[in-house]
């Protein structure tokens, strides 16, 4: 199968890595990529084929994953959507939604949404699903298994639940760094090494992670375990609910959501310019 991607950025690098290191082939993708320096990095680090024109990059693929930001993805296909006939097209755009997809690609009916998150890149992703009603069942076969090479696949029923995969598993891995963060900061505040620290930090991550994923208990249970009555974690728990850190991080999400709603309408509308307006600050801004 052959597979081509639509823009060689951040998440299609994760893709593409996590394909490769779990047996994929690298002859058999293609990157359609238009930053020369971003086109070098994908040849030298992966041995992928790169073009700049989406109908030379995706002749020859049965499967097209459009990897572009949301904003640049009606201005990158809509003028070449003939060479998207018949090919499964997987879109891994925050908020866009299949109705314009297939609108932007001359009534294609063989879409499938995608929400991916950068852990693909060591195998350890997790990607939700949303599949137009033509898709046949081959094809999402097809996709499950490009998918299932980076991790975990969910499928949803109805696209809008794409909205809550986004703010949770999309966005997800930023918030776990973000905590990460905070944990290697108090650490290293309390007079550990910063690379201790993070060492710390990380495993108790991954070691928590594996727990739940492997127990039957209910997290509560699993938090009350490590809580000694009168003891150490309580204090640190209570110091958070009274920050209402919980609560702050459910309204949180629900404000991802809300943006990947609203991506979607103004983009429906073509409204590029107004999500172009938001200029990150620079701590958010992104770093390749
Ligand atoms: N990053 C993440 O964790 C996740 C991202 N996504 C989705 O993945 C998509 C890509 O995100 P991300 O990888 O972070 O973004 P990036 O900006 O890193 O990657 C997009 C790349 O596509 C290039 N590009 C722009 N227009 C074209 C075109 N016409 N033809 C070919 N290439 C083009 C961009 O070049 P230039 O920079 O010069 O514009 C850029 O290199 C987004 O739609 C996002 O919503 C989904 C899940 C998780
Ligand atoms: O921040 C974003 O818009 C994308 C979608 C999910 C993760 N990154």
């Amino acid at each position: 199968m052959n597979i081509a991607f639509i823009g060689g950025g951040n998440m299609a690098r994760a893709m593409i890595g996590g394909m490769i290191q779990h047996g994929y082939d690298a002859a058999q993708i293609s990157v359609v990529e238009i930053d020369a320096q971003q086109q070098q990095q994908l040849v030298e680090k992966y041995g992928v084929t790169i073009t700049a024109s989406i109908a030379e990059g995706i002749q020859d693929s049965d499967v097209a994953v459009l990897a572009v930001k949301p904003q640049q993805l009606h201005a990158a296909i809509s003028e070449t959507a003939p060479s998207f006939q018949n090919k499964l097209v997987i879109s891994i755009a925050a908020g866009i939604r299949t109705s314009d997809l297939s609108q932007w690609l001359d009534q294609h009916e063989f879409i499938i949404r995608a929400m991916p998150n950068t852990p693909a890149l060591v195998g350890k992703g997790v990607t939700g699903l949303y599949a137009l009603p033509r898709v046949s069942a081959q094809q999402k076969e097809q996709a499950s298994k490009i998918l299932e090479g980076i991790g975990a696949v969910v499928w949803v029923r109805k696209e809008v639940q794409l909205d809550a995969v986004t703010a949770l598993s999309g966005c997800g891995p930023a918030y776990v760094f973000y905590f990460l963060e905070a944990m290697q900061q108090a650490g290293t505040e309390q007079g550990l090494a910063a690379d201790v620290a993070k060492q710390l930090a990380v495993q108790t991550f991954l070691g928590a992670a594996h727990l739940a994923a492997q127990s039957d208990d209910a997290l509560e249970t699993l938090r009350a375990r490590v809580t000694s009555k009168g003891g150490v974690t309580e204090q640190a728990l209570l110091s958070m609910e009274q920050s209402n850190i919980k609560g702050a991080f459910i309204r949180a999400m629900q404000v991802a959501n809300e943006r990947s709603r609203e991506m979607g309408e103004m983009l429906s509308e073509r409204q590029t310019g107004a999500l172009d307006a938001i200029k990150p600050d620079t701590f958010f801004a992104p770093r390749r």
